[in-house]
């Protein structure tokens, strides 16, 4: 069995040097003893166990490295310890991507609240919040998996039984994977959204990325490479895909990064979509199946 670990006085790293009753990591431990009870602190759990010590990791403080020296037997009156394994040690120095990522996240935040007018009845837009809802049921999916389902079985022609096959695969296609990349990243919606969406999957609680703005890209890049329109269509098409994607983090139901990463999903989607197009052939074979289902 591994002897544990002995500061320079030969007391365990996990024992407190302080005679005080106060519970590791107190602000009590400070003084002479303190960098023998942080250092405690950290090497006595199972990282991420402790809320103290997942917040010291976490906040990035300049004393926040990834392999730098630890802090414990630095001292000009403590003999050298031995280097201390990974994760017991702390980064001093965050990645610069550290840091973008976390000045992002700050911008996004802030921007997200700011936007938000319309998130509650008593906000500063309040007044326009039905309007915004009305706009999310435009978005939702399941106006759009219905509407294409009666389309395609009052279609009466084969070109355009194609195009609404690969409309219904695009819409699940769709469903799917921000279902399942809501799951994986589990990023709860802002504080200030009402949770009183029009019918919702599990996974909805979730907030990233924006189910609305993969739709609204997806479906307007569909509707203007299949449907023949005149430009003044064509352009309410662009215009209601970014009101909508404005509406969801002015409603508080996501911050701005949700919105901006699901209009590239979404685009990204119709691409998918676009590569693997059901052939007149294979569209055909599929509908006669289902229909004789
Ligand atoms: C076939 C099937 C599983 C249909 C489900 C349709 C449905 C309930 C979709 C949920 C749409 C929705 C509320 C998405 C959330 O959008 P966010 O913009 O708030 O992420």
């Amino acid at each position: 069995m591994p002897s544990p670990r002995r500061n320079a006085e030969g007391r365990p790293l996990g024992a407190s040097v302080s005679s005080s009753s106060s519970s590791p990591g107190s602000p009590a431990h400070g003084g002479g003893g303190g960098r023998f009870e942080f250092q405690s602190l950290l090497s006595s759990r199972a990282p991420g166990t402790d809320p103290t010590c997942a917040r010291l990791r976490a906040s990035e403080s300049p004393v926040h490295r990834r392999g730098s020296f630890p802090l414990a037997g630095t001292g000009p009156s403590q003999a050298p310890s031995p280097p201390l394994p990974e994760e017991d040690r702390m980064d001093l120095n965050p990645s610069f991507l550290g840091i973008a990522l976390r000045s992002l996240l700050a911008i996004d935040l802030w921007l997200s609240k700011k936007l938000g007018v319309c998130a509650g009845e008593n906000s500063s837009w309040g007044s326009v919040r039905p309007l915004m809802k009305l706009l999310e049921i435009s978005g939702h999916g399941i106006p759009w998996l219905l509407g294409t389902l009666y389309c395609l079985f009052r279609s009466d022609s084969w070109a355009g039984r194609e195009v609404l096959m690969n409309l219904l695969f695009a819409l699940l296609l769709d469903l799917l994977l921000v279902a399942l990349i809501k799951g994986l990243v589990r990023r709860r919606r802002p504080a200030h959204n009402q949770m009183d969406m029009f019918v919702t999957l599990s996974v909805d609680k979730y907030s990233f990325p924006s189910g609305h703005a993969t739709r609204a890209a997806l479906m307007s890049r569909f509707i203007l490479n299949h449907l023949v329109l005149a430009i003044p269509l064509r352009v309410l098409i662009v215009l209601w895909a970014l009101i909508l994607g404005l509406s969801r983090v002015m409603l508080g139901r996501h911050n701005v990064t949700d919105v901006a990463f699901g209009f590239f999903l979404g685009y990204t989607q119709y691409s998918i979509v676009d590569y693997c197009w059901l052939s007149p052939d294979n569209a055909r074979v599929l509908f006669v199946l289902w229909k004789q289902q």
